[in-house]
């Protein structure tokens, strides 16, 4: 592609939290051009009414959801939409040569029946479906670059197998040992109105939720199994946290040999991610906080071990807008694009 050359985008969904970061990021992409912006309840409003802050620099209108003229219009579509829609636009736009790059949980899972069970969604896309890749790019890089439909991973997957992944691929851990612990900011649960994410509810409090059956943990399952090449199941407890961006997901597992020390493990990790210009090991002593991710579509990783229980402890801080969710599904599409996985994505953090 040339220098001034631009790939026509549509994003579908474009007025929730997710549609918002993409339509920021995508804008100052040198390789994008943002031409469709689809809604549902916003359809017909100008997204300058919705965000009021992009307004000097994006004047289009929110659209009706028209699958044919999507298509016509655009060679890449973004669909950030509560979980179940996907399902039905994806065959249409894949069949008529779109690139597809799904956001909700709909293309995550290999084995549907996984995803029919823990969300409650019936479908009949098994085909399309199963040519869809899983968008970590960490650790499926090469089959991003070839897919035509992409399911982007969740937030708090993200976080925790990035944590995760060194340990069951290089067989350090015991599997069956690995305990998930992970606080997310209130923008993870999008921009609709829900009582528990009111200022009143959640602020200056800290509570667990979906304790047991997150549905975040089938789909950290699924992946956590591909590494270690068997079945693992995982303890994973998800905390709601009053601030609006960011998760920290703390992990903990046994390791084999418990011999090693942080110094090893550092080691480890460091070659692991050697080729993953986004994710950070930090070295000896330090620990991440989340606003170090705060906009930037970074994960920073934090290690330590103890001695007394031969336990690991992996923490890893993500931006849950951003590495999470609408900062990875860009860095996707630099690979199926086929340039730098860092283009137009930020990798400074404001602060504090
Ligand atoms: N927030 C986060 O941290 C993360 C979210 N995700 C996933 O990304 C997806 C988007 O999340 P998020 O941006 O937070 O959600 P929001 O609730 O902020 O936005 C949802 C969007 O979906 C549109 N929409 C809702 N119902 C319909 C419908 N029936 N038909 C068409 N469009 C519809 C809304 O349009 P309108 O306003 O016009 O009604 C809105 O644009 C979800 O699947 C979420 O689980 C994944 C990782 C992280
Ligand atoms: C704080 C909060 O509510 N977070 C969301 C995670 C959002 C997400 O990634 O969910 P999907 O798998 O549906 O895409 C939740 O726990 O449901």
């Amino acid at each position: 592609m040339g220098d001034s050359e631009r790939v026509s985008i549509g994003i579908v969904g474009a007025s929730g939290y997710g549609g918002v970061q993409l339509v920021r990021l995508l804008k100052h992409h040198p390789h994008a051009e943002l031409v469709y912006l689809g809604g549902d309840s916003s359809a017909g409003k100008g997204f300058a009414d919705l965000y009021p802050h992009l307004g000097h620099a994006v004047d289009l209108t929110v659209e009706a959801i028209d699958l044919e003229a999507i298509a016509n219009r655009c060679q890449v579509v973004f669909l950030s939409l509560p979980n179940g829609l996907a399902c039905k636009m994806a065959p249409t736009l894949v069949e008529k040569g779109c690139r597809v790059l799904d956001l909700s949980a709909d293309y995550r899972f290999r084995n549907l029946e996984t995803y029919q069970s823990w969300y409650g969604i019936e479908r009949d896309d098994a085909e399309v479906a199963a040519t869809a890749v899983y968008g970590l790019p960490e650790l499926y890089r090469d089959r991003i670059r070839e897919a035509q439909l992409v399911g982007c991973p969740g937030c708090y997957p993200t976080a925790s197998l990035l944590a995760i992944a060194p340990l069951l691929k290089q067989g350090l851990a015991q599997p069956e040992s690995l305990i998930i612990d992970a606080k997310s900011g209130t923008s993870g649960g999008g921009r609709q109105a829900k009582t528990h994410l009111l200022l009143a509810e959640a602020d200056n409090s800290l509570a667990a939720y979906g304790v047991a059956r997150h549905r975040h943990t089938p789909e950290i399952e699924q992946t956590c199994s591909d590494l270690a090449g068997h079945e693992v199941m995982v303890q994973f407890t998800p905390h709601l946290i009053p601030m609006v961006r960011g998760i920290l997901a703390t992990v903990y597992a046994t390791m084999r040999d418990p011999g090693l020390v942080r110094d090893d493990l550092l080691t480890i990790y460091s070659a692991f991610y050697r080729n993953s210009e986004w994710v950070k090991i930090l070295s000896n002593g330090l620990y991440p906080q989340t606003k170090w991710a705060w906009g930037t579509n970074l994960c920073y990783i934090g290690i330590e071990v103890d001695p007394r229980t031969g336990r690991v402890i992996v923490l890893s801080a993500i931006d849950n807008l951003m590495k999470g969710q609408a900062g990875q599904a860009v860095q996707c599409f630099n690979l199926m694009m086929g340039f730098a996985e860092t283009l137009g994505l930020p990798n400074l953090s404001f602060y504090p």
